[in-house]
């Protein structure tokens, strides 16, 4: 099985089920690591035939930015969502890091797989 991944994807967002997380916007970070035939853009060289991580980065940033969802499990699930529905990836990993929110932890989060992991 081939990978796209995608490492430390940092956004600011609202984020949190806290009274004053409600109000200042905090940074998560992402890593995706998505399942995809890289056999095809190989022997192309073209975009076209690839998992594009730009795209698909740019895409979690927009959503991120806009969202203000209380739990990290719900961003990461719509996260999740969007790349497989979006962008045709049949297996993902994904992990939420929000660094800083536990005092004494570099990072807390969730990470979550979803679909079907190919052979
Ligand atoms: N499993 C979770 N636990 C907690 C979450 C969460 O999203 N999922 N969130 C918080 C607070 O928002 C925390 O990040 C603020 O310090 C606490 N526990």
């Amino acid at each position: 099985m081939d990978i796209v991944f995608i490492e430390r994807l940092k956004i600011d967002t609202i984020i949190g089920i806290y009274e004053w997380e409600r109000m200042v916007r905090q940074t998560v970070t992402l890593d995706l690591d998505m399942a995809f035939d890289n056999t095809a853009p190989a022997a192309t060289d073209n975009i076209d035939d690839a998992l594009n991580y730009k795209a698909v980065s740019k895409r979690l940033i927009e959503f991120v930015e806009g969202s203000d969802f209380g739990l990290v499990e719900t961003l990461a699930e719509r996260c999740a969502q969007i790349v497989r529905e979006e962008f045709g990836v049949t297996w993902l990993k994904l992990r939420l890091r929000k660094p800083g929110a536990v005092r004494g932890a570099k990072a807390v989060g969730v990470q979550i797989e979803r679909g079907t992991r190919p052979e």
